[in-house]
């Protein structure tokens, strides 16, 4: 499982990034209004009905909240088919959830997506990736938003203040951008009931005091439920299945249910699925030899090297798999294939 050492690179490049503004949300806040939309964050509106001349030239200068953007559906499907790798129940449904969601012009209720997996299996990879399809900045844009466990909800004593920050932070940001993405990661690690706070959030209220968060997406990750997964993943494996061949109906029951009984997973007896407002569970499967070369492939490539497959093969072999005897899924997923690479 991932912990949080194993993770801390990539993390604090995303916190540095800007994904996180807890202080400037925070500060805004305080005041009511975050400092967001205290930099005059212009929202251009509708897609439909091009932004005023002016309104378009000062969207050149400072990120404008696009509410009504349509979802490049074909982009996203493409860039998720040719970049995550052994993910295909992740691929079909984080796909259908968007491009029904952002096709729909009044949902009744935010998208909640919780994306369930073993460390390194391409969780926060695809928020990256969904990230930057909602709002081209990405996780530096001012609307997505990143909170990390033990990097902002350290300590257990501090429960009920990290809730009226949560509701505050959201309140604010979703009124400067209804669109607004919060991406929780390392849910397993979040205290219990530190969630629960959001729930009004979640739930089907046309506004709360006045703010209307139908528009906006909340994905929340976790290592919760990736034993669960990678059971039923050598299931079928030991019974000679293909991987391909599990359906999003063989894991989401399971997984709903272990993660709301599991003390350790964010979720534990949450009203969040105890009201049935987690639109997708969605299942990550553990990694395979052949994916994590494909991550290294990747890696090469991304590095503009040409793809050498006697080095492919020695990271590949440098990685550990699991279970004891047949060793088919990498424990870190693809986790260290960039730091392995630098050796090679
Ligand atoms: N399925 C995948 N397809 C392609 N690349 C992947 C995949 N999984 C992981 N990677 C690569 O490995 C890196 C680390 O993965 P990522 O941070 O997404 O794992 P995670 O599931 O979020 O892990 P953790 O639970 O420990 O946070 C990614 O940035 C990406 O380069």
């Amino acid at each position: 499982m991932g912990d949080a050492h194993d993770s801390s690179r990539g993390r604090d490049d995303k916190a540095k990034g800007g994904g996180w503004k807890r202080e400037e949300a925070g500060e805004g806040v305080a005041r009511g209004q975050p400092r967001d939309a205290s930099r005059a964050t212009h929202k251009d509106g509708d897609t439909d009905s091009p932004p005023l001349p002016s309104a378009a030239l000062s969207c050149r200068f400072a990120e404008c909240c696009r509410e009504e953007q349509r979802l490049n559906a074909s982009a996203l499907k493409l860039e998720l088919e040719e970049k995550l790798f052994g993910q295909h129940l992740a691929t079909e449904v984080i796909l259908k959830a968007l491009t029904g969601f952002k096709n729909n012009k009044n949902p009744k209720k935010p998208l909640t997506l919780s994306l369930h997996g073993w460390a390194g299996t391409g969780k926060n990879f695809v928020s990256q990736i969904v990230a930057e399809n909602l709002h081209s900045k990405g996780l530096k844009s001012n609307f997505v938003h990143l909170f990390v466990s033990t990097l902002h909800f350290p300590h257990e004593q501090h429960i009920k203040l990290y809730q009226d920050q949560l509701q505050g932070w959201i309140r604010g940001n979703v009124s400067a951008c209804a669109s607004s993405v919060f991406i929780f990661d390392e849910m397993d690690k979040l205290h219990p009931g530190v969630i629960d706070a959001i729930k009004p959030f979640l739930d089907y209220y046309e506004q709360v005091d006045g703010v209307s968060y139908r528009k906006a997406i909340f994905m929340f990750l976790s290592n919760a439920g990736g034993d669960l997964i990678t059971k039923t993943a050598l299931d079928f494996w030991r019974a000679g299945r293909k991987r391909e061949d599990i359906q999003l109906k063989d894991l989401e029951p399971v997984l709903s249910v272990g993660v709301f009984n599991n003390k350790h997973s964010g979720l534990w007896r949450s009203g969040l699925i105890d009201r049935n407002l987690i639109d997708y569970f969605i299942p990550f499967l553990p990694l395979e030899y052949r994916h994590v070369k494909m991550c290294v492939r990747a890696e090469m490539r991304a590095r503009g090297s040409a793809v050498d497959e006697d080095i492919v093969t020695r990271v590949a072999e440098e990685m550990t798999f699991f279970p004891k005897g047949e060793k088919i899924y990498s424990d870190k997923g693809c986790k260290t294939v960039q730091s392995r690479l630098d050796f090679h």
